[in-house]
This record gives C-alpha cells, structure tokens and sequence, in this order.
C-alpha cells in the first residue's frame, strides 16, 4: 500500500529529470537557453539535448573537441542578399585561367548532381552511388592542366565574408580554451584552407580533413588522396591522418553539419563518447525535417548564424 501511495512520487521525479538536468545547484534546461526556443530551432529529444549539455559542461573544455563540416556549415548557406553561397568547389572554379570548358562542365555535373544531394526522396543508397559519380567525374575534370596554386588565394579573398555570423568569434575563443577543431570537408581543401586562412580562422587548434589537389611537374593531377564524398565522411577517411588519434582522445564533441553524411563525421569513437549534434537545414525544409530530426540532436532551420554553437560554448565554460 505504502510503496503503491510513493509512485506518483517517484513518476513525478522521474519525469522532472528527463525533462531538465542538474549541475551542482543550476540546472539547463532547453526552456531556459534562449536560442535553443527559437522557432527555427527544431529539438525531437529535449532531455537527451539536457543530459547531453549536462555532460558537456562536466567535462570542461580538456574533454571537448569540435567536428565541423565547411561547405554550408561555417560557411552560410545564403547571403544577406538572398544568393546563394559558392560550395569550396565552385570558389576554385572562379579561377580565371582554368581551361574554357572547365567551368562549363564542372557546373553542368553541379546542376546535375547537386539536387540529388539534398533531394530527400531520393533513397540513400541511390544517393551515394550518384555522390561517388560525381566526385570521381571532378576528379578526372582536375587533370591534365597548368594551374598556379595561388590563383585560389586571390579568388578565395573575395568569399571570407560568406562565413556564418560569429564564425570568427567562435574560433578565436575555442583557441583560446585550446579546444581542437577539425574541419572535414568533401570540398576542395586548397579552397577550404585558403578562405579559413583569410577569414583569420585557420588558427593552431584547427585542422582541415579534405579533398586536396595533387600537382605533377605543375599540372594537375587530381586529388591527392582516396576521395572524401558527401556521405563517407567516417573514421575510414580519418584513417591514416594526423586527426585520427585526437578524434578518438577527445570524448565530449560538439558536431556541425548541413548534410545527413556530416552526422557521421564523430563515428568511431567509444560509445560511452558525447556527441552533440548540430544540424543546419536548408534545402527542402519541411520535407527533410523528420529525418534531420533523426539524426541531428538540434536542427536549425535557415539559421546563418553561429550563435547556438557559441552558446553552448559558453555553457561549457560558464561565461554566459
Ligand atoms: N564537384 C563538386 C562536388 C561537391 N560539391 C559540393 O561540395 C559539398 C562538399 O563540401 P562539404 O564541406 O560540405 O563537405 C557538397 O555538399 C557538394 O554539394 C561541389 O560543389 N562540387
Ligand atoms: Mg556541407
């Protein structure tokens, strides 16, 4: 009778500790995180969001490290101005003494294979095998051709303001704490690199995970490595660098992507690990939200900005 009279007891406290979670005296709550109640902000599982924050911000900054794709993810995915944003391949393609047909062509498998991308009807395996097409058809464009590394330095100086809102901020102040941050791009790395560095963000703390190119005697080669796809960004393609030890050292991690391939990007490390994911949507929002829901613990939806990663950020060291 007595142990039947407790479980509303009991029920009640349960359900107050899956909706928030305690730290010492101050609790997080979802509810109380401003830019985490904004209606842009889609959240499937507040207090796993809670438990995770909770973990986070236990562990401090030595267990933290940052996972981040970079096409539509530090960069925008629209300007002010409505316009689109160039991926990390399109950038290079501005490079004026490409070959003529270069562009043409580059843009052609662009159109072509870009809405198959972010279609979310599309099923998945059909996704991948057009995603390989398309990264080895570039491959095979980038050869045989005279092309001055420089030349994407001059071009990338005019894309450093496509960066998200805050972008600056937020990398400046994970290198200040010393928090590692690997940007893993299926992009153009020379590219990638190239607008990080004149966006004053390629910091010590950062390291870049991509598709670079490969020169031989001044002409073009393709990429220098196996290639990094839309959706094989995995420990397999960390396999063999410098990254792959740290992304397995470091078990609290924040991770930020626009596609579903990015939420692989922290896979491989313990289970007992804390992965926060960030999800930024885009493209056919009210299609793909279910499934960005699925697999993003918080999705933003056409948010250009840096501001939840960075509140969380302070979270983590108790600025704010
Ligand atoms: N030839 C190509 C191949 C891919 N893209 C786009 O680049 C994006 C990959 O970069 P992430 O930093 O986001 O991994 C991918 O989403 C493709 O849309 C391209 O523009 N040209
Ligand atoms: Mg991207």
């Amino acid at each position: 009778m007595m142990r039947l009279a407790l479980l509303p007891m009991i029920f009640a406290r349960k359900l107050r500790n899956a909706q928030s979670c305690t730290m010492g005296t101050r609790e997080i709550r979802v509810e109380d995180i401003d830019v985490l109640c904004s209606d842009s902000c889609k959240i499937k599982d507040p207090a796993r969001v809670e438990k995770m924050l909770k973990e986070l911000v236990a562990g401090g900054t030595q267990r933290l490290q940052v996972v981040t794709d970079f096409d539509h993810t530090i960069t925008k995915q629209k300007l002010e101005n409505g316009q689109k944003v160039l991926t990390s391949f399109g950038i290079f393609d501005e490079c004026k003494s490409l070959p003529q047909n270069f562009r043409k062509e580059s843009r052609g498998l662009y159109e072509k294979y870009r809405p198959i991308e972010v279609d979310p009807t599309v099923p998945m395996p059909e996704k991948i095998q057009a995603m390989i097409e398309w990264w080895r058809l570039s491959n095979e464009l980038l050869k045989g051709f005279k092309f001055e590394a420089r030349e994407i330095d001059d071009v990338a100086v005019r894309f450093k303001d496509a960066l998200r809102d805050g972008t600056q901020d937020l990398f400046s102040e994970l290198n200040r704490l010393q928090v590692p941050v690997l940007v893993f791009s299926a992009g153009l790395g020379d590219s990638v690199v190239a607008i990080l560095r004149h966006a004053s963000v390629l910091l010590p703390n950062v390291k870049v995970v991509s598709n670079f190119l490969q020169y031989q005697d001044g002409i073009l080669n393709g990429f220098q490595e196996k290639f990094i796809h839309a959706f094989n960004k995995n420990e397999t393609a960390l396999e063999g660098t410098e990254y792959y030890d740290l992304v397995h050292s470091r078990d609290h991690v924040i991770l930020m992507g626009d596609s579903l391939g990015d939420a692989g990007m922290a896979d491989g490390i313990p289970k007992s690990s804390h992965v926060l994911k960030i999800g930024f949507l885009f493209d056919h929002v009210e299609q793909s939200l279910p499934k960005y829901m699925d697999t993003f613990d918080i999705v933003l939806i056409d948010d250009q900005t840096m501001r939840v990663p960075q509140k969380i950020l302070s979270l983590i060291t108790q600025t704010l």
